[in-house]
């Protein structure tokens, strides 16, 4: 387990403006996150904010540490032995690296898709079953069935699975698979959904479905999204935040960083100059 090391939150020098949309209700909020892997230093000093029922994309050159931020959100990281995280992370105000903290509770508020559709090998049914039950959120079949067919109508993969509930998640196709995967992280109900590159194993069209699907979530849901393509960022995020070698170079409304970034590290990225 990693150690945790909590620091006060200190706004650190030149850091972008934190609250551009001082009126939107803020989800989470990062304040001097660092984040080590053993000696060496992936995060330095990231000061961000994640507004509410809005879908926030983390951009930036390979390497630059968008996935190790996002694992920070929902404390992901402490799974490396390697990696130690310092700084102030809060959800609703509350301090997710607290002692109070049930990793297992905050995990399930903050969910998270990866990058690769990753459905247990189970039933369509249970892949979406298994995290209420664990977390004793339904009683009784009939309650279960309908939380079933809610997230799995959420996902947007209720018409293409409502035959086949109890055949393999792994049969699907990878498409599908993404979005039964989505179906699971709704399932136990959680306020923010990470995602980390949701899309990177599909074809346009599986794209597409779930470009669109994360468009309906964020309705309900506040989403966090790292993406390697601009156009996946300009279409799905209201907000976008550009990191480069461990920075956070600039963050703002995500019409703005595509049109008018302030920084030129951004602006060459957006433009294909590097990364
Ligand atoms: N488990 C790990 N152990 C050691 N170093 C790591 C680990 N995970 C990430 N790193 C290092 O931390 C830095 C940031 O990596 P991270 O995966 O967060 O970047 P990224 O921006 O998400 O990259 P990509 O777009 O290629 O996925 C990199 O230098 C990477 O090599």
């Amino acid at each position: 387990m990693s150690e945790m090391k909590i620091q006060s939150a200190e706004t650190s020098a030149g850091a972008p403006a934190l609250d551009e949309m001082p009126n939107r209700p803020t989800k989470m909020k990062g304040r001097n996150v660092n984040v080590f892997y053993g000696a060496k230093q992936a995060l330095y000093a990231i000061d961000l904010d994640i507004y509410k029922n809005q879908v926030t994309a983390l951009i930036g050159p390979s390497g630059c540490g968008k996935s190790t931020f996002l694992r920070c959100l929902n404390r992901m990281n402490d799974t490396i032995d390697i990696c130690q995280v310092t700084g102030d992370i809060r959800l609703d105000g509350e301090d997710i690296y607290g002692p109070n903290i049930d990793v297992v509770e905050l995990r399930a508020r903050v969910g998270m898709v990866f990058q690769k559709p990753n459905p247990f090998p189970k039933s369509i049914y249970e892949n979406v079953a298994y995290g209420p039950r664990i977390h004793g959120l339904v009683k009784g079949k009939a309650d279960m069935d309908a939380l079933v067919e809610r997230s799995l109508r959420n996902a947007a993969l209720w018409e293409e699975a409502k035959d086949r509930l109890h055949e393999a998640g792994t049969g699907l196709s990878g498409g599908q698979q993404q979005r039964l995967c989505i179906a699971r992280a709704i399932a136990v109900s959680p306020e923010v959904i990470l995602m980390d590159e949701p899309c990177s194993a599909l074809d346009p069209i599986a794209t597409a479905k779930v470009e669109e699907l994360i468009d309906e979530l964020r309705e309900n849901y506040t989403i966090v999204i790292v993406t390697h393509s601009m156009q996946q960022a300009a279409r799905v995020s209201q907000r976008t935040a550009m990191f480069h070698l461990g920075e956070l170079v600039e963050v703002g409304d995500t019409k703005t960083i595509f049109t008018n970034p302030s920084e030129k590290r951004t602006q060459d990225y957006i433009t294909g100059r590097y990364g």
